[in-house]
Formats: C-alpha cells, sequence, structure tokens
C-alpha cells in the first residue's frame, strides 16, 4: 500500500503530474483534489504544517516552476495572486502586499486574484484530480491527516502505515446541570478536564514555530534574552502567553552541531511591537550563537499545572466535601438547601469615603452579597463591575480576620482589581507565578516575592547574594525556610490576597484557609478553573461577570460542547439562580448602548452619562447624524485568505479603516484613544501594513500606535473610538466568529465617543442577529456606504428575519479557541471529519464552491501556457 512512486500525493497517492505540486520545504508532493470542505490537499498540508512555499509539477503545463512574486520574489502561496497586463494577454504572479498594492502602468493590479480559491489552488495551476482518480486513491480520513501531520514534525519518513489505526475514538459524557455528590462532580468534569489538557498537549507539541529577526540581549538580572517576531505564528489559534516555555533551536549551516536551549516567554507583542521576547535558561558565561539573526525555530513546550490544578481542586472537594461550607456545597452541585442569611446592617450606603460614590444597583449589590453565601453578580459593559467588586471585597475585609481571596481567569484583570483594591487603603498581597515574577506588572509593589525579599529578616541574604554572586548552601537553606515563614506571615496578615485562579492553587496557598472568596470575570474562566480558589475553604462566594459577553476559551470543541465551555456561573443561571444585575452603564454615548441594551439585557441598561458628555467639542467627523456618532459603512467587496492560510482579510475595509482612521486623526484624536477590533490577524496584519505603506497622515508613525486586536482582546476594555472591521462577505454568508452573538456585544460596547462599523451588509444581514443590527441602523439613519466625505445612506434590501433572543442563543452558541480571532485551524485530532481544520468557525459547503469543468480547466491552462511570467 505505500509503495508508490516518489512524486505521488503523500496524503491520498494520487500521481497525475498536472495535479501535483511539490512543497519546498519539507520536500514532499501533494495534490489538489478537495476531498473535505477544510482544503485541497495541498493547501491543507500549508496550513497544517506552516509551509510556504509550492513548486509545480516538472511534466505539468506549466514545467518545474516556483511560485512566488515576479516582483519581490515573496514565496508565500497564501500572499500571491495573479494579475493581467493592461494590454498583451499575459498573467504575472504578485504578492498581495506590497506589489500588487501600488498602482502600475502595465499590469491591472486592481484584478488582482488570489492563488488559493475556495482553499484550493487555482485548477489552471494544480488540475484537481477526476472523481475517477479520487476513487481509485487511498483513502485517507481528516483525522488521519492531522495525525500524520503531527507524525512527520518527529519522523519526516512516517506514513500511515504507522499511524496507530486501533486508537478507538473516545466518548465524552456531557456536564449535568445538578449533582448529588462531588464525586458525581468530578466524575463529570474529570474526563473534559483531560481531555483538553492532551488536546492543548497535542496543539502544543505539533507546533515548530520559524522565527524573524532575532535580537540578542542581556536582562537586568543576567540571564540571555531573545527577542524574535513569529511571522507563521497564528497568533490566536494557539495562546502563547508570558510565562510559557518554549524550546530555542537552530540547525542551520552556521553551526556545526544543531543548538537548544530552553526558555519562557517574558513579553508578548504589544500595541507597539510584534516582538515576542523569551528569557532563556542560559547565563551571561553560556556560549550562545548571538552571531546568528536568522534560521532559528521556536518550540513550544506543554504545561499541565494549570489541568492539573482543576483536577486537584475536584478531588478536593470530593475526598472532603467540609472543605467549603454546607451551603457553598449545595450551591455549587445544585443541592436543594435552606437559605441562610448572614447578618449586615441596614445602612443605606456601601459606597467608600473619598472613592466613587456607587449606584443604587451597586449599592443594593454589596447589600445583598454581604448577606448571602453564594452570589452572583451580572454586570454588563461598563456598569461598574471592578468598583463594585472592590467594594465588596472591602466590606468583606473589614467584617473578618481573615483575609478575602480575590481572583479572576486573566492576570490583568487580577492586577487591575489589585491596584483599585489597594486604592481603597486594604493591604493587599499579589501573588504572581513563579514564570511571572520577573514580568513587569503595575502592581510589582505587591507582589509577595517583592515584599517578602524587602523584610528586615531576608534583606542581608539577598545583599550577600548580589556581593559574592551567590550563598552557601547553608545560607540557602536557611534563606529558603525564613522565606516560606516570611511568605506566610505576610499572607495572614493581609486584608486581601489577589491571585489568578489557577494561580488560587499555589503551594504557597496551601494549608491556608480563606472564608471569602470574590471571583471577577468568573464568565471568563471555566468551571474547574473557578473551583481552585474556592475550595480553599469558601463560606461566602461572590462570582461577578456577565454571560452575555464572551466565556471561556475551551481548545477542544469536543470538551467545549460536553460542557467545559460553559462558566460555572452560567450553570448556576441555568440552575435558577437570579444574578443580581448591575444597570447604569457609565462608558458609552447612549446611542452606542441602545442595541446591546436590548437585545441582550431585557432593554433594562440605563446611561450614567449623557449624550452630550459623550460628543467631542470639535466633532467634524462625517458622522450620518450628528448626534449619533455611530454609522455602519457598508462595503461590497469580499474576502481572501490570509498569509497563514488559516485567516481572512478583507481589502476594501483596510482601506476604509485607513481613512477613517486618518480622519480622526486630522480632528486632533490621538492613536491611544482608537481602537481597531477585527476578529482575523490576517486582516489585522493588513490594516497595519496598509496604513504603513499607504497611509495619507503626515505622521505615519501614528498609524503604528492604533491599537488594532481581536474581540476577544477588547473584552473588559474601552476606547474612545472604535473601528470593527467585520471582514467576511462571500457569497455564502459563511459569517465565521461573527455568529457568537456574545462576541456581537463585547465588540459593539467598547467605544466610548463613537463607533464605525465596516461590513458587508449583504453577507452579514443573512444571520438574524446582524440583521437586526443592520435595521437597527438603518432605523436610525446611520446604515451609509460610499465614500468618507460622500455618505449616501444604503437602499440595500436587509430582510426582517426571525428576532434574536439572547437568553435562548447568547449562552449555548460554542466559544472554542477556533472562534478566537476567527482564524484557526480547529484542530480537533480526535474529533472527526466535522471538527477538521476550519476557518472560522462554519466552514464552506462544497455546494457553494465554485467548480470548474475539466475542459474549462484545460482551455485556460492550454491559454495561459507560456504567458505567465513566473
Ligand atoms: N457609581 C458610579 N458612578 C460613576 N462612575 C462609575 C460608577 N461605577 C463605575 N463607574 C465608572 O464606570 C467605568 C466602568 O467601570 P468598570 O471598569 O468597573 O466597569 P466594568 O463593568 O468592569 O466594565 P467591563 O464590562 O468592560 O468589564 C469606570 O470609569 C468607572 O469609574
Amino acid at each position: 500500500m505505500e509503495d508508490l512512486p516518489d512524486r505521488s500525493c503523500a496524503y491520498c497517492g494520487i500521481t497525475s503530474p498536472d495535479s501535483l505540486v511539490h512543497c519546498q520545504t519539507c520536500d514532499k508532493w501533494f495534490c489538489n483534489a478537495k476531498t473535505s470542505r477544510a482544503g485541497s490537499h495541498i493547501v491543507t498540508h500549508m496550513v497544517f504544517s506552516k509551509h510556504q512555499s509550492l513548486c509545480l509539477h516538472p511534466d505539468s503545463d506549466f514545467g518545474e516552476t516556483m511560485l512566488e512574486c515576479y516582483n519581490c520574489g515573496n514565496r508565500n502561496l497564501f500572499v500571491l495572486g495573479f494579475v493581467s497586463a493592461k494590454t498583451d494577454s499575459v498573467v504575472v504572479i504578485l504578492c498581495r502586499l506590497p506589489c500588487a498594492a501600488s498602482k502600475n502602468a502595465d499590469w491591472d493590479t486592481e484584478n488582482w486574484q488570489s492563488l488559493v480559491e475556495n482553499r484550493q489552488l487555482l485548477p489552471w495551476m494544480a488540475k484537481p484530480p477526476s472523481e475517477e482518480e479520487i476513487q481509485h486513491a487511498r483513502p485517507i480520513t481528516a483525522v488521519q491527516i492531522s495525525k500524520l501531520e503531527t507524525k512527520w514534525r518527529q519522523d519526516k519518513d512516517a506514513t500511515l502505515m504507522d499511524l496507530d489505526q486501533e486508537e478507538v475514538e473516545e466518548e465524552l459524557e456531557p456536564i449535568l446541570m445538578r449533582y448529588s455528590d462531588a464525586y458525581q462532580y468530578q466524575r463529570a468534569f474529570s474526563p473534559l478536564v483531560q481531555y483538553e489538557a492532551n488536546y492543548d498537549k497535542l496543539l502544543k507539541q505539533s507546533q515548530s514555530l520559524q522565527i524573524r529577526n532575532i535580537e540578542w540581549s542581556l536582562g537586568d538580572n543576567g540571564m540571555r534574552l531573545a527577542s524574535f517576531t513569529l511571522p507563521s505564528y497564528d497568533a490566536f489559534a494557539i495562546k502563547l502567553n508570558v510565562g510559557d516555555p518554549i524550546e530555542l533551536k537552530y540547525s542551520g549551516p552556521e553551526l556545526g552541531d544543531p543548538w537548544q536551549v530552553s526558555g519562557y516567554i517574558v513579553r508578548v507583542p504589544g500595541v507597539l511591537n510584534n516582538y515576542f521576547t523569551a528569557e532563556l535558561l542560559a547565563s551571561q558565561s553560556d556560549k550562545m550563537p548571538v552571531h546568528i539573526s536568522s534560521g532559528f525555530t521556536a518550540d513550544l513546550v506543554w504545561k499541565g499545572t494549570s489541568y492539573d490544578r482543576m483536577q486537584k481542586a475536584m478531588k478536593h472537594l470530593a475526598v472532603n466535601s467540609k472543605t467549603v461550607s454546607e451551603h457553598v456545597y449545595s450551591a455549587l452541585l445544585g443541592i436543594d438547601h435552606q437559605p441562610t442569611a448572614f447578618p449586615v446592617s441596614q445602612k443605606q450606603n456601601y459606597s467608600v469615603p473619598k472613592s466613587t460614590k456607587l449606584n443604587a444597583s451597586q449599592d443594593n449589590a454589596i447589600k445583598s452579597v454581604l448577606s448571602k453565601p453564594f452570589s452572583l453578580i451580572q454586570g454588563p459593559p461598563g456598569t461598574g463591575k471592578t468598583v463594585t467588586s472592590a467594594n465588596i471585597v472591602y466590606q468583606l475585609a473589614k467584617r473578618q480576620k481573615k483575609p478575602v481571596l480575590v481572583c479572576a481567569p486573566s492576570n490583568v484583570a487580577v492586577d487591575h482589581l489589585a491596584a483599585k483594591l489597594e486604592s481603597l487603603g486594604l493591604r493587599v498581597v499579589r501573588l504572581f507565578s513563579k514564570n511571572r515574577e520577573d514580568v513587569e506588572s503595575s502592581v510589582q509593589h505587591l507582589s509577595l516575592t517583592e515584599k517578602v525579599k524587602s523584610t528586615a529578616a531576608i534583606k542581608g541574604f539577598y545583599k550577600s547574594k548580589d556581593s559574592n554572586g551567590k550563598l552557601s548552601a547553608a545560607d540557602e537553606k536557611q534563606l529558603e525556610t525564613l522565606q516560606f515563614k516570611e511568605q506566610r506571615r505576610l499572607i495572614v496578615n493581609s486584608q486581601v490576597v489577589c491571585c489568578t485562579c489557577v494561580g488560587a492553587g499555589d503551594h504557597r496557598l496551601d494549608k491556608l484557609k480563606f472564608p471569602s472568596v470574590l471571583i471577577d470575570e468568573s464568565t471568563q474562566a471555566s468551571e474547574p478553573e473557578c473551583l481552585i480558589p474556592i475550595v480553599k475553604g469558601a463560606n461566602q462566594v461572590v462570582l461577578v461577570g456577565d454571560h452575555q459577553q464572551l466565556g471561556p476559551v475551551i481548545l477542544s470543541r469536543k470538551a467545549g460542547d460536553a460542557g467545559l465551555k460553559q462558566s460555572m456561573f452560567e450553570r448556576l443561571i441555568h440552575l435558577g439562580h437570579i444574578p443580581i444585575r448591575l444597570d447604569v452603564q457609565y462608558r458609552m454615548h447612549p446611542c452606542l448602548s441602545e442595541f446591546s441594551s436590548n437585545i441582550f439585557y431585557d432593554g433594562s441598561l440605563q446611561n450614567g452619562v449623557s449624550a452630550e458628555s459623550r460628543i467631542r467639542a470639535n466633532n467634524m467627523f462625517p458622522w450620518p447624524i450628528r448626534e449619533k456618532p455611530m454609522m455602519f459603512w457598508g462595503v461590497g467587496s469580499s474576502e481572501e485568505l490570509g498569509p497563514s492560510g488559516t485567516s481572512y482579510l478583507n481589502r476594501a475595509e483596510a482601506i476604509n479603516c485607513e481613512r477613517a482612521i486618518t480622519r480622526l486623526f486630522a480632528e486632533g484624536v490621538e492613536p491611544s484613544q482608537i481602537g481597531v477590533i477585527t476578529p482575523y490577524v490576517a486582516q489585522k496584519e493588513f490594516i497595519v501594513q496598509y496604513m504603513g505603506t499607504h497611509g495619507t497622515f503626515a505622521d505615519k508613525s501614528k498609524y503604528l500606535e492604533v491599537e488594532i486586536a481581536s474581540v476577544d482582546a477588547f473584552q473588559g476594555r474601552e476606547k474612545d473610538y472604535v473601528i470593527l472591521s467585520c471582514v467576511r462577505a462571500n457569497d455564502n454568508q459563511s459569517i465565521g466568529f461573527l455568529t457568537d452573538p456574545r462576541r456581537m456585544n463585547v465588540a459593539l460596547t467598547r467605544a466610548r465617543y463613537g463607533m464605525v462599523i465596516l461590513g458587508n451588509p449583504r453577507t452579514l444581514s443573512k444571520n438574524s442577529i446582524w440583521s437586526r443590527l443592520l435595521l437597527h441602523y438603518r432605523e436610525c439613519g446611520c446604515l451609509v456606504e460610499g465614500d468618507l466625505d460622500n455618505l449616501r445612506l444604503s437602499n440595500l434590501q436587509l430582510q426582517r428575519s426571525v428576532p434574536y433572543r439572547a437568553r435562548e442563543q447568547g449562552s449555548s452558541t460554542p466559544t472554542s479557541a477556533g472562534d478566537l480571532f476567527g482564524s484557526q485551524l480547529d484542530l480537533n485530532l480526535h474529533g472527526g471529519a466535522q471538527s477538521w481544520p476550519k476557518l472560522g468557525s462554519e466552514l464552506d459547503t462544497p455546494a457553494n464552491a465554485r467548480s470548474m469543468h475539466d475542459d474549462e480547466i484545460k482551455n485556460l491552462a492550454e491559454q495561459l501556457q507560456g504567458k505567465i511570467r513566473f
């Protein structure tokens, strides 16, 4: 079965020269057969392996030809397209940016067309094999392909035969809503956590990322730092966070032997730079290839700590139900129990002196929380969740001797809350994980490690370490004991301990009890993650969040669908818990909050800011209605695949984005006040490149300072002006990530002063909630099209679709990593064909794919033969 000629598709064995192309990176051949909706074999391979350059078969119509940009030589298949000559009947291959984006006297660059269409190479480049050829080809499933690609990373000669055919697909039981005891709870969640851990491991270990432009330096602590960009890193397919371990490798010609070193990420790309920085586990004296700056790869290293801690928390609750109070236990599991009430004073206002004066809903929330063992607070965007949480913690801390445990799933949220708590005058300790200790943080001074270092008992040891280089073995031991003692003392004497949910499982908190726990942004944590701080002795739990905004990020669709994507907050709401809702928003111009309020919050969201206070004095931006700083700027463009082959971009939207930003700059708006939200990483990159090359504002550096990020990255944040580039524009009405109403809710509620939505109304209107949005903008007189200086109302026919009902749909839409930045391969290696690599959250159907008949292809190939300039 494996006895195939060298030049045959490494997946299916097809040998026809017209259909085969050669991957220049791995020296394998692939055909252009599209047997699944994920893409043709060659495109699937390029996407999976992140390989980029291709050569046509020597016996094909065009002969052995490297696909590259005629102008600059760029060989990334996903940025290549062709344009025709203006006068002659020849075509040329050019890259999308910069070569095809500049006007050219000879070439019709305005009609550039990508070489990949519908995730298949254009048929005149490599012919799709005939039905008959496909039938006779070696059968290979999507799961086998994904396993084979993973195997090739370790063994480039692996074949289908090497895959374990016996492996049985694991079934996952969906979670329950109620549990009779914590054992049953553990039995439901534990396999899901395990599955997610395995999936994450496989995903990380299958990634070897090409590094570009490595820069070497030394950190303040004498450790080697390497800063680099990862051009093939699909930024949001796999999360690479601060603290994550990596292996840096080099096996190029400039060193005799392959070289590698371990390290961990200490900085990730920010608004102004594209660099990752890794601290390497090598000191100044170690020999490093600092004279080499290219040819390195970074392997991601999987870390199972967070999963281990979730498992441990579930086990802890199962074997020791008394670790939490009876009320908390019953509330968690959905067991009926007598409600209990803690005594609270009837005082009217809980505002802390000299801090924000609380509104009635915030004040009621605090009163209610203090009297109950288990509370949920739902805070729609900008309603003061953080302010309210801080005030709750303040009241709890004043009432009890033991510190309050304050957690959130993300470090950013924990830092934010820790700073707020400190500003209220509380004694706060911030517990960072070991890998984050060296990472810059706004609350570094609250760090447990920093505080311990500055205690009188410890200081001397560090001084001596600094002057002598190291401590004696006996001193090291003594320091360790003293550090432990000081840590305990500081924690016990604090009023608040702040850490991430996973951080609450840190050994430094072992054996300590925290009767009160508040979890901010709890709707972004998975249920087992939330459990970690709760099992540390809780008798009073407060979950703060909003289940109408984005939920936890679960990598495996299968584990997510079995229930892991549902937060504890959401399950408890399904069980009948009524959340206390904060109902006054202080962020948006009232016209910007209206749609979200009506669709997601039963129209209950009130405005704590007036329209006047959200209109800038010299408001000259061409809003269709002057008093309403919002518009849906319809663009009848189409989407394209981005450079990684896994993400989309939309050139026309990028152009309009630049125009809107330039206009805001001209009005004196600063870059830091503007945010561009786009679900696709390819669009982000394209906008950055486009503004850099084509931006018309005199000071081009300003464009670089505008933050462009995914919806997910903007959750919990705000900007004065937001431009949302929807990107998806196709005839199939696939809108990918945009189908998630919660993601839409987040995207629409970030702007304070003005919002511009760039999208294709025709594509978007086929989705019920987007259709509602379009109708809303039309009813407000803000659905427009045309030039920014000459906008006109769009008269596109919009369908009145089935009304969207937030409570029915909002919580059930998938929120997997596959939706993040909408660009990802959902590499569900155990998931069967439906979860095969896909773009966004929807797949194009074959019925919609444009197909060409064989003779048409032949004609076209013949016509083009000899007329293409490679
Ligand atoms: N009672 C209040 N009076 C006046 N301003 C308030 C009040 N409560 C909150 N704010 C202001 O509203 C803004 C949003 O508050 P906060 O960041 O706590 O909201 P949030 O609910 O956490 O937002 P998000 O949904 O984005 O997470 C802040 O500028 C805050 O100072």
